[in-house]
């Protein structure tokens, strides 16, 4: 094996990459002059309510699935075993407690953003907060999503790397710009087809090349990188079933329960039941999958029988093994591609979503629907230009991609998490306890993270490291090799606190802001029973009311009502189920 030697592409793998990016913008151009033209937000945020469970279904597992884990999750299998598909046990708990608890929660109280619960369970200050946490880590994560496949890419075969930034930037920015969330929703479905497409094929050629099935399973079993259930209940372990399992179904929570880029897509459905059955449906998804990429890492070691630490190994491998098959290198760029493509487009039109309906909106009641859809496009297109600058960024940075993208989710995502929480479990929380338990749970939060960074610990790895250099003109021109012997001697005190494995942030955040926020609502005078807004409370004993009657003249409702209004005059036909 030898990284040094560049892999190339052929015309025909760039006109395969070019048809990907030319089919997504047709997609765009069809929703643009279809249906009622993305004349207004109902339709441009909200896909009109009316999708079915099928599209919505693969367009949330495309939502959080990106290049990141792509290239990451093989990578981490190769190196160390398949310990990490034990998180696949969290998709159980992880999609039932949204199809059961969030889900109806939010459709009944038919809001746009998942935001608006907050200000109708708590206060319009906390809507904020919790916006603009919101805000804060969709916009990293989407420097990530957007530079991951293209710096990847560059190291392995001198991909232009800004060039394509740029053109996934761009062309993402197009297409949600034009077709808003149905072209979103529509190119995720064509996009994880892709994706899947372009994983199956590497396996494919990959176990050929190897010798055949029973060949790649001696190895794989000689190499011992199949993981027994690790059950290890130390928190600072990286991974073992508890923090996979467990700690990934809060991860998942905050993914799949409460993030809005998720939250929209259940609101976009036909029916509450619709929402439900797309949420079910994204579990055998997952496992596809996760599955493909935990496989493809197996095959990679097989290929190689030895680990190599080299952070685009995945790339090699896949160059090394689809090179001379024409057009297959071209369907794993596909791949990549269209697994960020879906991913950063959710975030644009999420994030055109909270800015218009929590920051914008409220301050402009009377906004007439022309001129906010205007705006809405003008916000996805400004988050697309921004996308391009934290790509930028990201480059000045250096982590594991997939650490990197988990660490988000859990250090801005986990409390986001506990305010939701929060506000559903506890019908005592105040606003002034969210407040406070948002802002001590992102303290705490970024307390651990950076400790952490800054003492090194959550670095550990059990196995002997090998380096692959980049070389001045980016190539890969030297091994490394380094037999670190890590001593795995307990840290103490606030290092151990500090090592706490990063798969428990989401829970361990959550946790935080929900303590605090009851402690700070019980000092300062718990919430009573009947100044609960109906609705936003869980009943973990009786039954949620179904969905909200329009009866207080709330400003909120007004908005809804003026809105539904226009929604009926497009569609009259469409069908409001009331319960499950
Ligand atoms: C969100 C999970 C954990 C769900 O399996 C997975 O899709 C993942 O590891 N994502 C990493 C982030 C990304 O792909 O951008
Ligand atoms: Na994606």
């Amino acid at each position: 094996m030898d990284p040094s030697n560049q892999k190339h592409f052929e015309v025909v793998d760039y006109v395969i990459f070019a048809v990907l990016l030319a089919a997504s913008v047709g997609i765009g151009l069809y929703y643009a002059l279809s249906g009622g033209r993305q004349r207004t937000t109902q339709e441009f945020l909200m896909a009109d309510r009316n999708m079915g469970c099928i599209p919505v279904s693969l367009s949330l597992i495309a939502s959080f699935q990106s290049a990141v884990a792509i290239i990451g999750v093989p990578a981490e299998i190769y190196t160390y075993g398949t310990q990490y598909w034990f998180i696949g046990c969290a998709y159980i708990l992880g999609l039932l407690i949204p199809a059961h608890v969030f889900i109806p929660v939010f459709y009944r109280l038919r809001l746009s953003s998942a935001y608006q619960y907050l200000e109708l369970r708590f206060s319009k200050a906390v809507r904020i907060c919790g916006t603009l946490t919101f805000i804060c880590q969709m916009v990293i994560y989407m420097g990530v999503c957007v530079y991951t496949p293209a710096f990847a890419l560059n190291a392995v075969t001198g991909f232009e790397l800004w060039g394509a930034v740029l053109a996934t930037g761009l062309v993402c920015t197009l297409y949600t710009t034009m077709g808003g969330l149905k072209a979103v929703i529509w190119t995720d479905v064509f996009q994880t087809v892709v994706m899947f497409a372009g994983q199956l094929a590497v396996i494919v050629v990959g176990v050929q090349k190897t010798g055949g099935v029973s060949e790649v399973w001696r190895k794989i079993w000689e190499g011992d990188r199949i993981s027994g259930l690790d059950l290890n209940p130390d928190p600072t372990e990286r991974h073992t079933f508890w923090t996979l399992g467990v700690g990934g179904i809060f991860l998942m929570l905050s993914l799949y329960g409460v993030n809005q880029a998720q939250v929209q897509r259940y609101l976009s459905s036909r029916t509450e039941k619709e929402a439900v059955r797309s949420c079910y449906l994204v579990f055998p998804s997952l496992q596809l999958a996760l599955a493909l990429s935990c496989v493809m890492g197996l095959v990679m070691f097989a290929r190689y029988s030895v680990v190599v630490r080299f952070i685009f190994m995945v790339i090699y491998f896949v160059m090394d093994m689809l090179q001379g098959l024409p057009g297959l290198p071209g369907l794993f760029v596909a791949c990549l591609f269209s697994a960020a493509l879906s991913t950063i487009s959710s975030a644009f039109n999420s994030l055109a979503t909270v800015t218009m309906e929590d920051l914008i909106k409220p301050h402009f009641p009377a906004m007439t629907e022309a001129r906010a859809t205007l705006l809405s496009k003008a916000l996805a297109m400004s988050y697309g230009l921004l996308c391009l600058a934290m790509a930028y960024v990201t480059h000045l940075m250096g982590d594991s991609v997939l650490q990197m993208a988990l660490k988000i989710f859990g250090i801005l995502g986990g409390p986001i998490l506990g305010l939701f929480s929060l506000g559903i479990f506890f019908p005592w929380a105040n606003s002034t306890g969210a407040v406070a338990g948002l802002g001590s749970g992102l303290a705490v939060a970024f307390w651990v993270a950076v400790g952490s960074i800054l003492s090194h610990t959550s670095a550990r790895s059990p196995t002997p490291e090998c380096r692959v250099l980049l070389g001045p003109d980016n190539t890969t021109t030297t091994i490394h090799a380094t037999l670190s012997n890590v001593t795995l001697s307990r840290p103490s005190g606030l290092k151990r606190f500090y090592s706490l494995s990063y798969m428990w942030y989401s829970a361990f955040n959550c946790f935080t802001v929900i303590l605090i926020g009851l402690i700070i609502s019980f000092l300062t005078g718990p919430t009573k029973k009947e100044d609960v807004h109906p609705g936003t409370v869980y009943p973990l004993l009786g039954k949620l009311p179904s969905q909200q009657k329009e009866s207080n003249g709330s400003v909120l409702q007004q908005e809804e009502r003026q809105s539904q209004a226009e929604t009926e005059s497009f569609f009259p036909a469409v069908e409001y189920e009331t319960a499950v």
